[in-house]
């Protein structure tokens, strides 16, 4: 009889993951195991993997032991390292509440980018405190075929670049990453968001995500989308000191972003856990090493 490793499926606003909970840190994960698990028709499918470990026994968040019991080890759908995951970070406090390691309220969760603050509200959406918005200075452009845009460059952690089109359908099918310049405006690669105006406070976007593809949300992309639209809009909240609020649709639901004062960025919206199981050890280390 082979080994069993657990598993469940969740999402937040359909961007979905593959969460396995480890809280000793001792499965092997390599990148490899990863994309066989994320991949849509070879393995469980999703757009990322939520690696669930104690943020003791991981070697890059031992130090935020003291302030975050977990740790999110996320991984992108390639098997590629991410700083941060606004998503995926919520989906990882659901999971976290149904196993019971957490009640609703507030929790702190440790991840690449820095330890988050999150809520879990009574009516099931889940805010995260996503930090602060950087944004360096330069131009940028995105294109897709024939067309280009100025993009603004909007650093949550991870990095974005952020178009304002007229038409969505405009960003095409989506297949490849689209092309940015200059290249050394982001080293490692981008998250690409393309936006319309819906109303006023209102946007919806779509995204093609580094090492996913386009992906039906990304949390910190729709957080990039209402920085980079506040300050076109001419709002600056740690100006004014007011804040600004953005409902960002997305293809698989609606987010809310605000942009306080203090320039913390809150983002909230559901977080479901939709299935779980278990993973036969053998067939992952013979898709792996196949
Ligand atoms: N879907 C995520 C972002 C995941 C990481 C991203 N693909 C990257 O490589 O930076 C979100 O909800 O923020």
């Amino acid at each position: 009889m082979s080994t069993r490793i657990a598993f469940l499926k969740g999402h937040g606003t359909e961007n979905d993951f593959v969460i396995v909970p480890d809280p000793e840190n001792v499965m092997d994960l390599p990148p490899a195991a990863v994309a066989t698990l994320c991949d849509r028709r070879a393995g469980i499918g999703g757009d990322g993997l939520l690696h669930v470990v104690r943020s003791a026994a991981h070697p890059e968040a031992k130090g935020m032991a003291a302030d975050a019991e977990w740790f999110m080890d996320y991984r992108n759908g390639d098997g590629s390292i991410a700083e941060m995951c606004g998503n995926g970070v919520r989906v990882f406090a659901r999971y976290l509440q149904r196993a019971g390691h957490v009640t609703e309220g507030d929790l702190a969760i440790a991840t690449r980018g820095g330890v988050k603050t999150v809520h879990i509200a009574k009516d099931g959406d889940v805010t995260v405190g996503m930090g602060k918005a950087v944004l360096p200075d330069g131009d940028v452009t995105v294109s897709v075929g024939e067309r280009s845009w100025p993009a603004r460059n909007v650093n949550m952690g991870n990095p974005h670049a952020v178009a304002f089109v007229d038409d969505l359908a405009h960003a095409g099918d989506l297949y490849s990453p689209p092309p940015f310049s200059p290249t050394a405006a982001y080293p490692d690669g981008v998250n690409v968001e393309f936006v319309v105006d819906r109303a006023p406070g209102h946007v919806a976007m779509r995204v093609h995500e580094r090492g996913a593809g386009e992906t039906r949300s990304c949390g910190t992309g729709a957080c990039a989308v209402a920085v980079a639209a506040a300050r076109r809009d001419g709002a600056d909240p740690t100006a004014t000191g007011t804040p600004a609020t953005y409902t960002v649709d997305v293809p698989g639901g609606t987010l809310v972003i605000t942009e306080r004062p203090d320039g913390e960025i809150e983002m909230t919206g559901p977080a479901v856990i939709v299935a779980e199981g278990e993973i036969d050890a053998d067939w992952l280390r013979s898709a792996t090493s196949a």
